[in-house]
C-alpha cells in the first residue's frame, strides 16, 4: 500500500511487517491526532543531514522521492539502498481500544490524515501492526525479539516516557530499553510533553485524550494548543436540503471520513482551504462560520457538518474542503422561525470575522 501526497513525496504504509522497509528506525506508539508530544517521540527517528537526528550510528541516503510512475516493492526498497534506515512509526491497527471493546473508535487523525501529518515531519513509512488476539498475546521480550528484531530489523527505538507494551501492557520504557539493549539497539524515552494547565497552575501531560475532552466541551483553543495546529475536518462537499441558499446563507455540506471524531454540536469560526483535485494543492483560502448537528429549525434529520464561506460564490460540489476550527461559538439552537435563525446567522458572521480578522 503507496500513499503519494502534495510534492510527490510518500509515507510509505504497510498494512503488516512482511510489508515493512527494512532496517528502520522506529518511533513506537498509537499516535492518534499527532500532537506536539508525538512529534518529540517521533523526532529521534528522522533524518537531519543524512544522519537520526539524535547521533544515529549509521549514515543514510537521501529520502526517497516517488513519483505515480514509481512503485516501489519491499525488495526495491532494500536492493536500492542496502545503507538506508527508514525513518518508521509503528502503530496499532485497529486502535487497541477498539479491539478489547469491540467499539469502533473515532479518530482525530483518521488513516489518510495521519499520513499526511507524519509526511510533513518527515517520516518515510508508517508500519500497521494488526492488533488481534494473537499481537496482544505476546509478551514484551516476544514483541522486542520477533516484531522489532527480527521482522522490522530496528535499529534505533524511541518511545515517550509512559509507553507500555506487551501482554497486558505489562513491559515499560525502561523494560524496552534493557530488552532492546540486547540486541545493541538504542532506546530513546521521551520525557512527556506537558502543557500549564490555569486555575490551579499545574504542568499536565499533552494526551490524544484530553485533546478528545476538550472538542468535546468545545474548548477549541486548547485542542489547537496540544495539537500544535487548528483541530481540521476534512471532507467532500455533498448535496444539503439546499434550503440555506434560501435564508441568504448557502452552506457547503460535509462528508467527512466514517471514522473521524466530531467536536461538540453547535457553530464555530473557521478557516477553510478548498482543496483542488490534483493531488492536495490548496487554491484558495477562505474564511467562514461552520455548524455541526441535526439542524432543529428545518427538522433536520441526522446530524450534519456544514460550512458557510464569507465573500464567496460559485460551486463546491465534489470539492474537498479542510476546515480549521478556529473558536467555538455557542450550542445549536431551535429556532421559532427561519426568519429568527436567519437573523442569529448574521450575528454569528460578525462575530466570526471579528474573532477571525483579530487572529492575522
Ligand atoms: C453559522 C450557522 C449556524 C447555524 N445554526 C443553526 C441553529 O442554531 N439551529 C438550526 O436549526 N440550524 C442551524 N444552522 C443550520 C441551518 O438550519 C442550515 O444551514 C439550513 O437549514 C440549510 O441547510 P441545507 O444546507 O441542508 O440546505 C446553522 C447554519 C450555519 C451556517
Ligand atoms: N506528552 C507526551 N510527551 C512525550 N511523549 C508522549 C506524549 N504523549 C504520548 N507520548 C508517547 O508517544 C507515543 C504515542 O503515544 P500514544 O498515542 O500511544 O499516547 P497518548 O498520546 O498519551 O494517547 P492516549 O491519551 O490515547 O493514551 C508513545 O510512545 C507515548 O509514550
Amino acid at each position: 500500500m503507496l500513499n503519494l501526497s502534495q510534492n510527490g513525496c510518500s509515507v510509505w504504509v504497510a498494512s503488516s511487517t512482511q510489508l515493512a522497509l527494512t532496517p528502520t528506525a522506529v518511533a513506537l506508539g498509537k499516535f492518534d491526532g499527532v500532537h506536539l508530544g508525538h512529534h518529540r517521540v517521533i523526532q529521534p527517528v528522522l533524518h537531519a543531514g543524512g544522519q537520526l537526528s539524535q547521533g544515529g550510528a549509521q549514515g543514510f541516503a537521501p529520502v526517497q522521492q516517488l513519483n505515480e510512475n514509481q512503485q516501489l516493492t519491499t525488495e526495491q526498497g532494500r536492493l536500492t539502498n542496502q545503507e538506508h534506515t527508514y525513518s518508521t512509526v509503528v502503530t496499532f491497527h485497529p486502535h487497541p481500544q477498539e479491539f478489547f471493546t469491540g467499539q469502533p473508535r473515532a479518530l482525530l487523525t483518521p488513516l489518510d490524515e495521519k499520513v499526511e501529518k507524519l509526511r510533513s515531519l518527515g517520516v518515510e513509512q508508517l508500519v500497521l501492526l494488526p492488533f488481534d488476539k494473537e499481537l496482544s498475546a505476546l509478551s514484551p521480550e516476544e514483541f522486542v525479539e520477533k516484531i522489532l528484531v527480527q521482522q522490522l530489523q530496528c535499529r534505533r527505538i524511541s518511545v515517550g516516557q509512559d509507553f507500555c507494551f506487551g501482554k497486558q501492557r505489562r513491559g515499560t520504557a525502561r523494560d524496552l530499553q534493557l530488552l532492546a539493549a540486547k540486541y545493541d539497539i538504542p532506546v530513546t524515552i521521551v520525557p512527556l510533553q506537558t502543557y500549564t494547565d490555569t486555575a490551579p497552575t499545574e504542568e499536565i501531560p499533552i494526551s490524544t485524550s484530553l485533546i478528545r475532552h476538550s472538542l468535546e466541551s468545545g474548548d477549541i483553543k486548547n485542542a489547537n494548543l496540544l495539537l500544535g495546529r487548528p483541530y481540521t475536518l476534512i471532507g467532500i462537499v455533498v448535496q444539503g436540503q439546499q434550503l440555506g441558499r434560501t435564508i441568504g446563507f448557502p452552506t457547503a455540506n460535509l462528508q467527512l471520513p466514517n471514522d473521524k471524531f466530531i467536536p461538540r454540536q453547535g457553530v464555530y469560526a473557521v478557516r477553510v482551504e478548498i482543496l483542488s483535485e490534483t493531488p492536495d494543492i490548496t487554491v484558495t483560502q477562505n474564511l467562514g462560520v461552520m455548524n455541526i448537528g441535526n439542524r432543529p429549525t428545518v427538522n433536520g434529520t441526522g446530524s450534519s457538518v456544514e460550512v458557510h464561506l464569507f465573500d464567496w460564490s460559485g460551486d463546491l460540489y465534489g470539492q474537498k474542503l479542510a476546515v480549521q476550527l478556529v473558536e467555538f461559538l455557542r450550542p445549536e439552537q431551535k429556532f421559532p422561525s427561519l426568519e429568527d435563525l436567519k437573523t442569529q446567522i448574521q450575528l454569528d458572521c460578525t462575530v466570526a470575522r471579528k474573532i477571525l480578522s483579530a487572529e492575522c
